[in-house]
């Protein structure tokens, strides 16, 4: 039976500007196992478009190319697949090596993209290699070779998976005589050894050396003529080729090594993108290490156990929120209302038992403690001997405040009070122990009483604070008492049962309409701002993701330019589609990865050298970066990079075998 019949094909061209050019008018032959055939015509007679037909590069023919015993025309995309990779071997007349691949991997190619595993295709790669005598040369490019070396190792490449025709598109057309004599002998021996070989030449000499010659001239067959009989020599059982589709874990190691060829080029372009990863991480983790720095700093100082509960939260509320809306009247009311609760004299700001007793009953709450505190707005002062200063605050001690708050002396006792430390600079040296007189108003009544100074305190780390008494809640209600006022709590303070509990009391206490400190609520808003500043900052270091991506689609369409001769050769030894993208789309994958990985690497160290300085001028990490966010930029990275890629891989899988062939 014959390998392979041809029946009245044809083959018209549409021309770009409209209209048709047919160059194979209507050609019938039939070909058997082990012939060497030579198609011979002068120039643009037919004889490239016919063996593009065969191979089958181009599916768009009339008539019938039959290959054992089936029509081409029926095959099905994968049967198509299957025919480039097992049924045929092409060899060109410009070799049409990969440069960035080793002799090994060029020949090896088709069986990569058949799946093979490695060992088994470098050992057939090698064998091949050796039959064409350059075993002393596979670890070379194809650079180093000369053109009649080349031409054997695309002969080399054409019989890695055994197929049973090989079609050669003027294989000699770039030899030297002597060079050919030698590739022409090798194309002998393919033929003796059972396969069916079809080869394209100008020369007569090459011509005579085949058991046939076939003549076409302007797309038609003139002469078809057997020079000598078959003799097939050693046909030896053909070696089943499994064939399978290249796996993503092969279509990067050739993403990878063409990345290694334009190594430059690829880790500028990474190099450009890790910009914009590292600020948008940098960005994330200085708002993360600013705002986690202005939250303790602001927290250190109180007990991370307590909760300080207001019911004057509804009084600042509506304030501000007649503030905003600018109703005078209702301003002047919340005013008053505010400059009651401030000085403890509102009739909102006062605890009920019962309200106590369901704070203390909360879920984590421990205990829950009674607590005063009234700004004196300049009637409270303090003396000692002659020396007298005024009070802004009057407090009642309580468990928010930690024995680190307390930089001198001991908690005060019955008839003792705490002095912040400004007040104690202004009375005299050395405070504690001294007995000292408090005068206050209240209720328009004027009382004193002297107190002994237990230690001083401050609530801020840089050791400033309001002028501010503490005392215990009974010394400061017998005081009250005095003028005929029963001093009611207008603060609790709930100790949860540890810190991580903490949180969800606040967020009970504010379920139940209380407010939390004024410490808390200044907290609360700076970190508010900072996010809003963060997330703003963040979004602009963003936009240089848009130039990455800009800059890797640039790169990789220039890449797909580059490669278009040898993605066609990569599609004539049966590369899918599928591989082709595959094969761009990792390579934008591998440069997202090294941009985000470098990206976060100089993030970590720009990190390393901000919080150097940064610790060894305020004790503080200013940049917080975390696993999240180098995790976040690496995923982005490869995200950005990889829709960038898709693109140009889509293009170069869409490219035809035959015009990327033909592209000078
Ligand atoms: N893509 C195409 N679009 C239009 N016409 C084409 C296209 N490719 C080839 N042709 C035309 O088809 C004819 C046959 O071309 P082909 O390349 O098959 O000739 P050839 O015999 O191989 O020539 P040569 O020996 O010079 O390589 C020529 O006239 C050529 O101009």
């Amino acid at each position: 039976m014959a390998v392979l019949e041809l029946k009245n094909v044809t083959k018209t061209y549409k021309l770009a500007g409209g209209g048709s050019f047919q160059a194979l008018k209507g050609i019938s032959a039939s070909f058997e196992a082990g012939e060497l055939v030579a198609i011979v015509g002068e120039s643009g007679s037919g004889k490239s478009t016919l063996m593009n037909t065969i191979g089958v590069l181009d599916s768009d023919f009339g008539g019938q190319i039959i290959y054992e015993g089936k029509n081409l025309a029926t095959y099905s995309k994968q049967e198509l697949v299957d025919y480039h990779k097992k049924s045929i071997g092409f060899i060109f007349q410009n070799f049409n090596l990969i440069p960035h691949l080793s002799l090994l991997d060029n020949v090896a190619m088709a069986m990569t993209l058949s799946n093979v595993d490695q060992k088994t295709r470098e050992a057939r790669a090698k064998e091949l290699l050796k039959q064409v005598g350059l075993e002393a040369h596979i670890y070379k490019k194809p650079d180093a070779i000369s053109g009649g070396q080349k031409q054997r190792v695309a002969i080399a490449r054409a019989l890695i998976n055994d197929p049973d025709m090989i079609i050669a598109d003027e294989p000699t057309g770039a030899l030297d005589a002597e060079t050919t004599d030698t590739v022409l002998e090798l194309i002998k021996d393919i033929a003796k050894s059972g396969k069916l070989v079809l080869m394209v030449t100008h020369s007569e000499r090459v011509a005579s050396h085949c058991s046939r010659v076939l003549r076409i001239d302007n797309g038609q067959l003139l002469e078809d003529f057997r020079q000598e009989e078959l003799v097939i020599e050693d046909s030896q059982n053909k070696e089943q080729v499994a064939v399978k589709n290249m796996s993503w874990y092969n279509a990067f190691r050739l993403a990878l090594l063409n990345m290694k060829a334009k190594f430059g080029r690829n880790a500028l372009v990474a190099v450009g993108s890790s910009i914009g990863i590292m600020s948008v991480v940098l960005m994330l983790s200085l708002g993360k290490g600013v705002t986690s720095y202005v939250k303790s700093t602001m927290n250190s100082y109180t007990n991370p156990k307590v909760t300080e509960v207001h019911k004057n939260g509804t009084s600042n509320q509506k304030q501000m929120a007649t503030q905003t809306n600018g109703n005078s009247a209702a301003q002047a009311q919340a005013n008053q209302d505010m400059l009651k609760a401030l000085t403890g004299t509102g009739n909102d700001s006062g605890f009920s038992q019962k309200e106590i007793k369901k704070l203390a009953s909360l879920k984590d709450v421990t205990k829950a403690q009674k607590g005063f505190s009234t700004i004196s707005l300049g009637t409270t002062t303090v003396k000692y001997k002659n020396k007298e200063a005024s009070i802004v605050q009057l407090q009642t001690m309580s468990s928010a405040v930690t024995d680190s708050n307390i930089r001198q002396g001991k908690r005060p006792g019955k008839n003792e009070i705490l002095i912040d430390a400004g007040t104690a600079d202004i009375l005299g040296k050395n405070m504690i122990g001294k007995k000292v007189t408090l005068h206050l108003t209240v209720d328009s009544k004027q009382i004193e009483k002297t107190f002994k100074v237990a230690g001083t305190y401050s609530l801020s780390a840089s050791g400033s604070s309001t002028a501010t008494i503490l005392a215990r809640y009974s010394d400061l209600a017998s005081l009250y008492k005095e003028t005929g006022t029963n001093l009611k709590p207008n603060v609790i303070y709930l100790t949860a049962k540890d810190k991580d509990a903490t949180s969800r009391v606040k967020d009970k206490v504010k379920d139940l309409g209380y407010s939390g400190s004024m410490q808390e609520a200044m907290t609360d808003m700076f970190s508010d701002m900072l996010t809003i500043i963060t997330d703003v900052l963040t979004g602009i270091a963003a936009i240089s993701l848009i130039v990455s991506a800009i800059m890797i689609l640039v790169v990789l369409n220039i890449s797909v330019v580059e490669r278009t001769k040898e993605i066609g050769v990569l599609k004539a030894l049966g590369a899918r589609r599928k591989d082709i993208r595959r094969i761009f789309v990792s390579e934008a994958f591998l440069i997202g990865l090294s941009a985000g990985a470098l990206g976060d690497l100089v993030t970590w160290i720009l990190s390393l050298i901000a919080n150097h300085f940064s610790q060894a001028m305020f004790e503080i990490n200013v940049v917080a970066i975390t696993p999240q966010y180098v995790i976040s930029g690496l995923v982005i990275s490869i995200l950005i990079s990889m829709l960038a890629g898709m693109m140009p891989a889509n293009r170069a899988s869409k490219l035809d075998p035959v015009d990327s062939l033909r592209k000078e």
